[in-house]
């Protein structure tokens, strides 16, 4: 690397920087930016894996703090060049409670803008969410759209809720005096259902499978299409949005990108089973083996018996009201604005992270013997 890019010695936060896709970010920004100096990763959890980067030329600082609380934020984006804020609450099983959710992916989101604006950052990449469009409440599916196809994006659940209202405060703060006069410049991406190394629904398929005799059991029809995008592929969007954003400010400053690769168009199943079958498991059933009536009465029985159990223990099964009406709408995206705007390509074609992802399952296999 040249000595005048070193120079630069710019500092960048990741919020969120220990969950799944910010140790991606956090991993990608090491290897391919070469004007980092300092790294700081902000989360209310910190990873042990953390102490192996502290080796490198670049300054790691890991940071245990919370996005509600907004001193906490202030003190960690004083002095950074960018802020790419990635931590969230991703809950649709009811694990926390809406008012949690909203504090979290909301005011949180609030705190790091207010802290950029106070402390004079500059730049600020928030991850949003495909769920900030769709699937809608009404079930209407979204087939190959682009930021700008029109489409109903109307939510009762509180994560998608939170996840639009976030994005917008982010984006309306686009172009607002930061402290020493500049303004500040942001933009959003919006992954679809993210797969890869460290994918924790990924894992529980696995082990329910396991538990079943190595079968799954097909709920969802295969014509039903729902978008996934690489773990990797979405990090690497996020270091070369934080890195353009400061040359390209007028053309992405207060922009949405939706995050996309070359992943196949399936069913939230059958995609999955593009990783779970070489681990050996089976789908079983060409067709939903249960009717859909029945399945959504299952849903809204699970969520009856959250309810009711609450006071005594958490009931957080994967089937409920709201994924039965995600996994089973279709959602996928096809768009090249990224490209055109920041001249992305995806970094990792679909044959390595599909053999990325497998090995990464084989080693959760192995791991749990
Ligand atoms: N996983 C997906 O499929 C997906 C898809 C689209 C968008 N997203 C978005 O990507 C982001 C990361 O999601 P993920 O799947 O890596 O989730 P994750 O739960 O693995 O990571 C989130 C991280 O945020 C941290 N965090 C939570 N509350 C915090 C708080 N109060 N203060 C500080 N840190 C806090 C967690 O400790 C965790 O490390 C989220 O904003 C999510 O909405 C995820
Ligand atoms: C009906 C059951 C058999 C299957 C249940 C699968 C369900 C748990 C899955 C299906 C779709 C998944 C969501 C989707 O990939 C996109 C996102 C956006 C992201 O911002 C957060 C995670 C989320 C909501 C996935 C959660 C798990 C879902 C609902």
């Amino acid at each position: 690397m040249a000595d005048s890019a070193r120079a630069q010695k710019l500092v960048y936060l990741v919020t969120g920087g220990c969950g799944f896709l910010g140790e991606h970010v956090v991993r990608m920004l090491l290897q391919r930016e070469p004007r980092l100096c300092e790294l700081r990763i902000f989360d209310l959890h910190l990873g042990p894996w953390l102490d192996e980067l502290k080796t490198g030329p670049v300054r790691v600082t890991a940071i245990q703090g919370d996005v509600t609380q907004a001193h906490e934020v202030a003190a960690a984006v004083a002095g950074t060049h960018v802020v790419i804020h990635t931590a969230g609450l991703v809950d649709v099983f009811g694990k926390a409670s809406p008012e949690t959710i909203h504090e979290v992916n909301v005011q949180g989101t609030q705190n790091v803008i207010e802290a950029c604006v106070q402390t004079g950052t500059q730049f600020l990449v928030y991850t949003s969410s495909m769920e900030v469009v769709g699937p809608n409440v009404k079930g209407h599916p979204f087939y190959r759209g682009n930021e700008d196809t029109p489409y109903e994006a109307v939510h009762r659940h509180p994560y998608p809720c939170s996840k639009a209202l976030a994005e917008r405060l982010v984006l309306e703060a686009n172009g607002r005096k930061v402290r020493g006069g500049l303004p500040l410049v942001t933009c959003a991406l919006r992954p679809t259902g993210i797969y890869g190394e460290g994918h924790q629904i990924m894992r529980d398929f696995y082990h329910q499978g396991l538990r079943l005799g190595g079968r799954l059991f097909r709920a969802i029809p295969a014509s039903v299409e729902h978008g996934r995008v690489y773990v990797g592929n979405v990090a690497w969007m996020h270091v070369l949005v934080a890195r353009e954003l400061e040359q390209r400010a007028a053309l992405m400053g207060g922009q949405v990108y939706f995050c996309y690769d070359k992943s196949p168009y399936k069913s939230y199943e059958d995609f999955n089973m593009e990783f779970l079958r070489p681990c050996g498991l089976r789908l079983v059933g060409t067709r939903p083996l249960l009717p859909y009536w029945l399945l959504v009465f299952l849903a809204a029985l699970n969520a009856l018996l959250q309810w009711l159990l609450r006071p005594l223990l958490l009931y957080a099964p994967l089937l409920n009201p709201y994924t039965l009406a995600v996994a089973n709408t279709t959602f996928t995206v096809s768009t090249n604005k990224a490209q055109r705007h920041f001249g992305y390509e995806p970094l990792f074609s679909w044959e390595d992270s599909r053999t990325r992802t497998i090995r990464w399952v084989q080693g959760v296999e192995s791991s749990s013997q």
